[in-house]
């Protein structure tokens, strides 16, 4: 059984294949090609749809005669409605597209891929798998803004939370790391990637989460500027800003583009490094922030048995985790910086913490497409 799964960001469209053998359990499957088509609208790539076409070339190519079993998507935004994986037709895809200004980046490529992978496999069952799924155990005090109801009843105005595939996937193998079972497993898990979440686990359910009603709300990011005191937004409506110039503000000109002129975190890493000023000051900013939030969360968990970094870049940046774990002395973690810069093992998962820090950080690389392939079999059935 073959299964594809496709994950539209704001702007790469990433798939894999995985191939599910009857006699085995589901246990990631065997992957047997994988890509990516990226800088969606700002290279020779126009759109989500150019994007599919090119993936629809590539499989063709990879897979010769064999044709899919079944398609997983990553959503970003499932709302209050989806809170399990869901078999797409027409009025699920509705639902979706109705959602897409709470995830102005996200939904709308997301929509436009399941429209054109119904249309190439209108026979070939389609699963949407959503990144705020696993936040539907926040409790009341998490999500709720201090607003009026009036605004939660009407617009759904709440926090929702993101990346949750990603963070389910590497919190149940950090918690098998260390030989705890995910139901009792608490952990502060941090998302860094273009777009950047932390989040707390407590007894493996998600209890506090950094992203709210749309993926904006937290950390520093590539081109989003994370918390930002409403007041700004207030004030810059009366200085005639509207919605679309807010929206390109703070979801595409601000974060580490705006405070390095860059959002990839290599360039701003060797600008640093150079001695530029922009570029420190912006990495300080980012890990400023995110040690606070680590530092809330580990109060949000109940006490984290592990701090856990994932994404492009918990993963490949040992330059930032050294800055972020200068800043996390207070919890008792200290950094091994040998570990640290070590790249082997980051495929099982690598703790970069010194032996005495009370809670040990572990690197665990996210893979979103096979967590997805493996909703996406569970929903169709297995093999
Ligand atoms: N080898 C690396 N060293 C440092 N940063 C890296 C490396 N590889 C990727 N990154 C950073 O990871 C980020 C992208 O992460 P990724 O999880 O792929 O993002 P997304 O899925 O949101 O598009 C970028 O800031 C990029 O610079
Ligand atoms: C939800 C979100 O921000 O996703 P990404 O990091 O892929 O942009
Ligand atoms: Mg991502």
């Amino acid at each position: 059984m073959l299964v594809l799964v496709l994950n539209a960001g704001s702007s790469s469209l990433k798939y894999s294949v995985r191939r599910f053998d009857p006699d085995q359990s589901l246990n990631g499957g065997v992957k047997i090609a994988k890509g990516i088509v990226e800088q969606i609208g700002a290279g020779d790539v126009a759109d989500h749809l150019q994007a599919f076409d090119i993936v629809r070339g590539e499989l063709a190519e990879a897979l010769g005669g064999c044709t899919v079993d079944a398609v997983g998507h990553r959503v970003v935004h499932g709302g209050e409605r989806f809170t399990s994986p869901a078999l797409i037709d027409n009025e699920i895809i509705r639902a979706i597209e109705q959602l897409n200004e709470l995830a102005p980046l996200h939904n709308p490529p997301g929509v436009q891929c399941l429209r054109a992978a119904t249309r190439a496999w209108p026979n070939v069952p389609q699963v949407a798998v959503f990144d705020t799924t696993f936040h539907r155990t926040l409790p009341e005090a998490a999500w709720r803004y201090a607003l009026p109801d009036e605004l939660y009843r009407r617009y759904g105005i709440r926090r929702y939370g993101f990346h949750g595939t990603s963070v389910e996937y590497v919190g149940q193998r950090a918690a098998a790391l260390l030989g705890v079972p995910w139901e009792k497993f608490n952990g502060v898990i941090a998302h860094l990637g273009n777009g950047a979440s932390v989040t707390a686990v407590n007894q493996g359910r998600s209890v506090d989460t950094s992203m709210g009603f749309t993926p904006l709300e937290g950390l520093v990011m590539g081109t989003r500027s994370g918390d930002v005191d409403p007041g700004v937004l207030v004030f810059l409506l009366r200085k005639g800003y509207d919605a679309e110039k807010l929206d390109n503000l703070l979801n595409r000109n601000s974060g580490f583009k705006a405070l390095a002129g860059h959002n990839d975190m290599r360039t701003i890493t060797e600008a640093a490094a150079n001695g530029n000023e922009e570029a420190e000051l912006a990495l300080e900013t980012a890990a400023h922030r995110l040690a606070r939030y680590i530092g809330g969360y580990h109060v949000a968990c109940a006490g984290a048995q592990a701090v856990v970094l994932t994404g492009g870049i918990g993963e490949n940046s040992a330059p930032f985790r050294a800055r972020l774990l200068a800043k996390l002395g207070p919890l008792g973690i200290s950094l091994d910086a040998a570990a640290n810069e070590d790249a082997t093992g980051v495929e099982e998962g690598l703790c970069i913490s010194a032996p005495e820090s009370t809670i040990p950080v572990l690197v665990i690389p996210t893979d979103e497409e096979r967590a997805i392939a493996e909703a996406t079999l569970a929903l169709v059935g297995a093999p």
